[in-house]
């Protein structure tokens, strides 16, 4: 089941200017940055109640960010649903037909078991579904 919008990322092509711009200039909390090797990403969460924001950037100038930043500039990114039961959670909206982009959920930030739908699949929406580790 979906349980809440973990959180909203914006593809940033600057991520210090970014994460002080967040900080200083709209004073949300700040929790730390994390690279995430497998998505080739740099990652930065300011926890909101009940959601964060999340900054990307691309790790060592390559990957998906890369690529969007290079097509569309920065903007906002995906949209994440957290999941209690996320394989149950990807057997169901895949017997309704969503197109996932790999077979099984793998670690993402802070531990979370992570998988991504298709934008083609949600009128141009790139939604990841999350289930937090144990401690998040
Ligand atoms: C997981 C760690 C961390 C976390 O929260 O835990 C993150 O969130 S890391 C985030 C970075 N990782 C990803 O984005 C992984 C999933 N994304 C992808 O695999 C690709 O970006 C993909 C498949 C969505 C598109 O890659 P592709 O190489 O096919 O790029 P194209 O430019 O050819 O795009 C194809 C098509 O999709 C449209 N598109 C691409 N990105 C987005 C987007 N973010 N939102 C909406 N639409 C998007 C793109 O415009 C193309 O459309 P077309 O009509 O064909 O031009
Ligand atoms: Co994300």
């Amino acid at each position: 089941m979906i349980t809440a919008l973990d959180h909203i990322a914006i593809a940033v092509p600057d991520l210090d200017a970014a994460i002080k711009r967040f900080l200083e200039d709209f004073g949300l909390p700040f929790e730390g940055t994390e690279d995430v090797e497998d998505a080739k990403t740099a990652t930065a969460f300011f926890p909101l109640p009940e959601t964060s924001i999340e900054l990307v950037h691309p790790l060592r100038g390559e990957g998906p960010i890369a690529r969007y930043l290079e097509k569309r500039g920065g903007g906002i990114h995906h949209l994440c649903f957290r999941s209690d039961d996320i394989h149950a959670d990807v057997a169901r909206l895949r017997d309704k037909g969503y197109q996932f982009l790999a077979d099984e959920p793998a670690p993402g930030a802070h531990g979370a078991l992570t998988i991504f739908i298709h934008p083609k699949s949600c009128d141009g929406v790139l939604i990841e579904l999350n289930q937090p580790g144990e401690g998040h």
